[in-house]
């Protein structure tokens, strides 16, 4: 049986399928007698030792392979084992009330879960999903059950769920998970982008998998096309076996490539660098042969805590990251790109029926203009120690880009004022995501410095087709002619002032979109750091000069299949 989903993060697997799904937990109410509390306590307190080593554990391992603010997460966890009126609480009903721990943990969490919200406060109704989460592990550790989503089994499976969250992704662990597939989620959700970073296969938005695939059944992933086999023949286990064999062969092969230039086969030169979250991610993008960093969502600075991070913290991030890429690479830092799908708590955001289309990014910069200015100061500070340049997200209009920019100008005298160091000449470029910023870009170019385009919401808002609804997942297609047509604009609408366009959004990482954003003239490649030698390797074989003909030919064709088919056909095949 062949399952088709979204191809979420690259790589091949093969084994047996582990079929998740949320287990209950299910233990007996009792009243104890006196005697009996000391111990009861005892045991409560022994299950939420337990819990904090766990969440210790999880997040030294996210804060090692993912990232600090993912690691933050699983802090606040650890917060609720230490709240005294949460803690005091618990110990209060087994010693008044004479219930047993599991009994006076579901009693306290209920009160607490219903009080925050009832407080009709996103950032309340967060603390509620966080305090069921851990409470759902110290219930665990009273009954004894494990805290694993792979228990201890002992080949390395492909693990079926239903979802997965980032706190799910960032606690797998390579050795024992090969991939993961699940019913729901796209290629742009925050799950999809760790894994690709993990270097774990993911296939996303397959609707039922959980339900078609049983635990043991031998499972096929193909995390370039989305495919995943269930119990297929032995020919094709065979088949994908070499394939395995093969990637795994010029794996070692793009590595050979760490150090050299980005250059075509007819030495036409552009930019590969990589998309980052925190500073940890780029000391991975360095290992991983990336010339610069062309995105830093620095959202995921003030997501995961319970305030904005400061100026002084904001400026160790950048300078952290602007040291980290030394030589002079160029590190594209966005300023706060939050709503739409990432949701910071304590800015108590309304709530809105399109939040995709609402108040977010840039939009509430401009109008909250201290916590736009604190992120300026930080980022100019930090430009004295290295090759920054900022990027504003999600400008839709002139005015807009005017209007950042005197505020920045603002900030910039104030800190000249003041005799603080920054780099006078700093570039300053914006994201083209909003298709009427893609239709304007002339205009727009004579006033950035540059442009990234940022395809996962310029796609959405071409095609009128949320990003992460995979029933239409038919419409989120980047080589839709409308959207190739619009990146074609901005390319040569920059070229026209002398400009560069880099690109941030996923498909600048696309095996078929390389051969065509080169044939545009695209100067800078923004990607997921492992994807970066892939990229390298490709480009080596490809000719600019021929790929200006295939990518003006492309223009003219009709729907994406078409063009992918071309592009298949006209260079890949011919690889
Ligand atoms: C890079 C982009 O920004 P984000 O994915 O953070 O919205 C984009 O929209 O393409
Ligand atoms: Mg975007």
């Amino acid at each position: 049986m062949l399952c088709k989903g979204i191809a979420a993060a690259q790589g091949i697997a093969l084994g047996r399928a582990l079929v998740k799904v949320e287990e209950t937990l299910s233990y007996t109410r009792k009243t104890l007698a006196a005697d009996q509390v000391p111990a009861e306590v005892a045991r409560l307190k022994e299950a939420l030792n337990k819990t904090n080593s766990q969440l210790e554990a999880i997040k030294q391992k996210a804060l090692r392979d993912i990232g600090e603010a993912e690691a933050k997460i699983f802090e606040a966890h650890q917060l609720f084992l230490e709240d005294p009126e949460f803690v005091g609480a618990m110990e209060g009903n087994i010693e008044n009330d004479k219930v047993n721990a599991e009994a006076a943990l579901e009693d306290v969490r209920d009160m607490f879960v219903g009080m925050f919200e009832s407080m009709d406060n996103e950032y309340m109704r967060e603390r509620a999903a966080d305090l069921r989460d851990v409470s759902q592990r110290i219930l665990k550790n009273l009954l004894g059950v494990e805290d694993t989503l792979v228990g201890d089994s002992k080949e390395p499976v492909i693990l079926v769920v239903h979802d997965l969250t980032p706190s799910d992704t960032a606690q797998l662990d390579k050795s024992k998970v090969k991939a993961f597939v699940t019913n729901i989620g796209g290629r742009t959700s925050h799950s999809a982008i760790m894994a690709r970073t993990m270097e774990i296969p993911a296939i996303t938005g397959l609707n039922d998998i959980t339900e078609k695939v049983q635990t043991g059944d031998m499972l096929i992933v193909d995390g370039e096309t989305g495919d995943v086999y269930v119990n297929p023949e032995q020919e094709l286990i065979a088949t994908y076996q070499k394939k395995l064999e093969e990637y795994e062969a010029q794996k070692a092969a793009w590595a050979q490539l760490i150090n050299e230039p980005s250059v075509s086969k007819d030495g036409h030169h552009v930019e590969l660098v990589a998309n980052i979250g925190n500073p940890h991610d780029a000391e991975v993008a360095d290992k991983a042969g990336a010339e610069g960093i062309g995105l830093f969502r620095t959202e995921f600075l003030y997501m995961g805590r319970d305030n904005f991070p400061t100026e002084e913290e904001q400026f160790e991030s950048y300078k952290a990251v602007a040291l980290t890429m030394d030589n002079n690479r160029p590190v594209v830092i966005r300023t706060l790109d939050i709503g739409g799908d990432k949701e910071l708590p304590y800015l108590q955001l309304p709530h809105e029926m399109n939040p995709f289309l609402g108040y977010r990014a840039i939009r509430i910069c401009l109008d909250q203009v201290d916590l736009f200015k604190t992120q300026l100061r930080a980022l100019l500070r930090a430009s004295a120690f290295g090759n920054i340049k900022i990027m504003y997200p999600m400008i839709a209009t002139l005015k807009e880009l005017r209007q950042a920019n005197a505020i920045l100008e603002e900030v910039k005298a104030e800190l000249r004022d003041k005799g603080i160091a920054f780099n006078e000449e700093i570039e300053v470029g914006m994201m083209i995501e909003i298709p009427a910023a893609a239709v304007i870009a002339d205009q727009l170019a004579k006033e950035a410095d540059f442009f990234s385009i940022g395809t996962n919401d310029l796609i959405q808002y071409t095609m009128a087709c949320d990003r992460m609804n995979q029933q239409i997942s038919y419409l989120y297609d980047p080589y839709n002619p409308a959207v190739l047509r619009l990146i074609k604009n901005v390319i040569d609408a920059a070229h026209k002032e002398g400009k560069w366009a880099g690109m941030c959004g996923e498909m600048a990482g696309e095996e078929y979109a390389l051969p065509i954003l080169l044939g545009f003239g695209l100067d800078e490649f923004s990607m997921s750091a492992p994807t970066v030698l892939r990229a390298r390797h490709m480009l080596k074989q490809l000719s600019y000069a021929e790929l200006q003909a295939v990518a003006e030919h492309v223009l003219s064709l009709e729907s994406g299949e078409e063009i992918r088919n071309y592009i298949k056909v006209n260079v890949l095949d011919k690889l």
